[in-house]
């Protein structure tokens, strides 16, 4: 029996998560001719890493610059828990971005690096040995932000992201130009500050880093969006057929393609498509027709990626590397 819920409905109470919340709607950024970003709307969550998927030109950079207050709209807006970047008093605590590794002042010391950025928003020095420690460069604190490695430099770019101990992260191609080690580095990482409950955005050209960091993905092209989605409904949606096996293939052909399905023969199995596996396995049960093997079989991430940013990629900005 079922019993009917009779309090009354509260007011919706704003979620203590809003503040996390990015939200782009019908963001539009022109450079002359240039139309960099194309009326885009996307909105990302807190507790999950979102992946920012899109072939070279897409419009990636240009909404994370967006976001962080960097780009001025053409029209539309990026919001942080709904206000502009410009309008949230000292950022750092709320939002942290890797843009571009190489921004950073070369004379300085990674250590001064950091105390300029944090004493611009009022956080103190100790947090500044802290986030080094964090990101494992305690050890080259001293040393100039021109003698570092592209990884060291990497790294220090992640670490002035930290330091405001902010709820949104942005991270623009973070695994650009790190070693294998580095890699594991920021996935684990971005992977951790997002189980800590914050909003953690990264864009990335190559689904294969994402399908091992994402749980979500915003796929663009040519600065509109093509897809929001989470990394399993995207395989799921690019299931391709299903592979079925049976001593008697012509009379199960036969019932299938009755049923509406399309059938296709292959080094000596079926591939069924429109029809999903337990309506084949109805099918063949009642036809008392012997079924050996039935497997639905997903495109690859990879593939399903591809596919929906085939006509996106921008051959002029040199967007083929796949
Ligand atoms: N400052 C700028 N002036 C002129 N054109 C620009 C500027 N910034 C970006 N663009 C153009 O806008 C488009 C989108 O660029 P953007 O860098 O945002 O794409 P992206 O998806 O981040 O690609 P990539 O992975 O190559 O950085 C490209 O055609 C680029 O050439």
């Amino acid at each position: 029996m079922s019993v009917v819920d009779r309090r009354p409905i509260r007011p919706a109470r704003r979620p203590a998560t809003l503040g996390r919340v990015i939200e782009v709607r019908e963001l539009t950024k022109r450079y002359g001719a240039t139309k960099a970003v194309d009326g885009l709307s996307f909105a990302v969550g807190p507790g999950c890493v979102t992946g920012f998927l899109g072939p070279n030109g897409a419009g990636k950079s240009t909404t994370m610059r967006a976001v962080l207050g960097l780009d001025r709209p053409t029209s539309g807006e990026a919001l942080v828990g709904g206000r502009r970047y410009a309008e949230i008093p000292r950022p750092m605590h709320h939002v942290g971005a890797l843009l571009d590794a190489s921004a950073a002042h070369g004379g300085r010391t990674a250590y001064d690096h950091l105390r300029v950025l944090a004493r611009s928003n009022g956080i103190g020095d100790k947090r500044v040995v802290a986030v080094l420690e964090e990101v494992g460069l305690a050890g080259v604190a001293r040393r100039r932000v021109g003698a570092l490695s592209l990884g060291m430099r990497q790294r220090l770019g992640v670490a002035a992201a930290l330091l405001g101990d902010p709820g949104v992260l942005l991270f623009d191609e973070p695994v650009n130009g790190l070693d294998p080690e580095g890699i594991r580095w920021i996935r684990r990482l971005m992977r951790s500050l997002a189980a800590e409950g914050r909003t953690v955005l990264v864009s990335s050209h190559l689904m294969g880093e994402m399908a091992l960091t994402a749980d979500r993905v915003v796929v663009v092209g040519r600065g509109k969006l093509i897809l929001e989605a989470s990394v399993r409904e995207l395989s799921d949606r690019f299931r391709r057929d299903v592979l079925v096996r049976t001593p008697r293939p012509a009379e199960l052909t036969a019932a299938l393609r009755a049923a509406g399905a399309t059938v296709r023969e292959e080094a000596g199995a079926l591939l069924v498509r429109d029809l999903d596996a337990p309506g084949i396995a109805d099918l063949a049960a009642a036809a008392r027709l012997p079924v050996h093997e039935l497997t639905p079989r997903g495109a690859s991430l990879e593939e399903a990626y591809l596919e929906l940013t085939d006509d996106s990629v921008d051959h002029r900005a040199g967007g083929t590397d796949r």
